[in-house]
């Protein structure tokens, strides 16, 4: 399934933003192949404008991204920026996933529809199929949209904050199938605040005022010094509780 370069993705000094701002800068990091990236930093530091360069919706202003494969990235947006009123079931949005291999005029075949019917099952929304999207939960309504971006079967899966809001057991279920999707081949890159998430990944990249800060093995990256650093907290007078790498 994957034809991403084999050593993953580069992204090479990448400034990126809007209008005349900049909010990306020089940003340099490899993305393994085959794994989950987490992207953590505080708001605004820029994770979702990375993501946005990543999937090619945003232009970087300099730099290049480099080993993306030749199909076209799936982005999953935050829940809040699809309408609540988009006219669809949780099924036809899944099987929208598909309309990027199928072109305007071939039909589904049994195939594609099983595909669709695995996603949903994956992300525990089929028993939602026939709901429309407006009536769900904020946390089914994610599920459907990680569903949509598997769908895709894409090189390159990118997700902004997948977890957020949700409850123990979604948050579980989002997880197991981010780690799958990398088992089974894709470059998954998730931003998230969610520091349980970041810390399953395989490497993690820190943002901070829309510099990378350090990137690496989670464990590694996530200290309590270097996220006391870009959330700017000043060094407590008497050691705090351990961090959750416990480092
Ligand atoms: N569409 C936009 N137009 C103009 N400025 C934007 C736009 N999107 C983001 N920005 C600005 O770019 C900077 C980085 O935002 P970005 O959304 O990438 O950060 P983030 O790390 O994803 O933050 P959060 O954790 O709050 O989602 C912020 O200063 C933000 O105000």
């Amino acid at each position: 399934m994957n034809n991403a370069e084999p050593d993953g993705i580069a992204v090479r000094g990448v400034s990126a933003g809007y209008s005349r701002r900049t909010v990306l800068h020089d940003v340099t990091a490899h993305l393994p192949r085959s794994g989950v990236t987490s992207l953590v930093g505080p708001n605004g530091a820029g994770k979702s404008t990375l993501l946005a360069v990543l999937a090619g919706v945003l232009e970087p202003v300099s730099g290049a991204i480099e080993g993306r494969g030749p199909r076209r990235p799936a982005f999953v947006m935050q829940r809040s920026a699809v309408p609540d009123a988009l006219p669809l079931t949780v099924r036809e949005a899944v099987r929208m996933g598909r309309w990027a291999d199928l072109g305007l005029w071939r039909r589904p075949s049994g195939e594609d529809r099983a595909l669709v019917e695995e996603c949903m099952e994956r992300l525990g929304v089929l028993d939602l199929a026939g709901r429309q999207l407006g009536s769900l939960s904020g946390g089914q309504r994610q599920r459907t949209l990680v569903a949509q971006g598997l769908a895709q079967r894409p090189d390159l899966l990118l997700l902004d904050e997948p977890t957020a809001g949700l409850d123990q057991e979604a948050r579980g279920r989002i997880a197991d199938v981010l780690d799958g999707a990398g088992r089974e081949g894709m470059t998954v890159v998730h931003a998230t605040h969610d520091l349980d998430l970041a810390l399953r990944a395989e490497h993690c990249l820190l943002l901070g005022n829309g510099r990378l800060t350090a990137q690496g093995a989670p464990g590694e990256v996530l200290t309590s010094e270097a996220l006391r650093q870009v959330w700017n907290v000043p060094e407590p007078a008497h050691p705090g509780p351990p961090s959750p790498t416990g480092r």
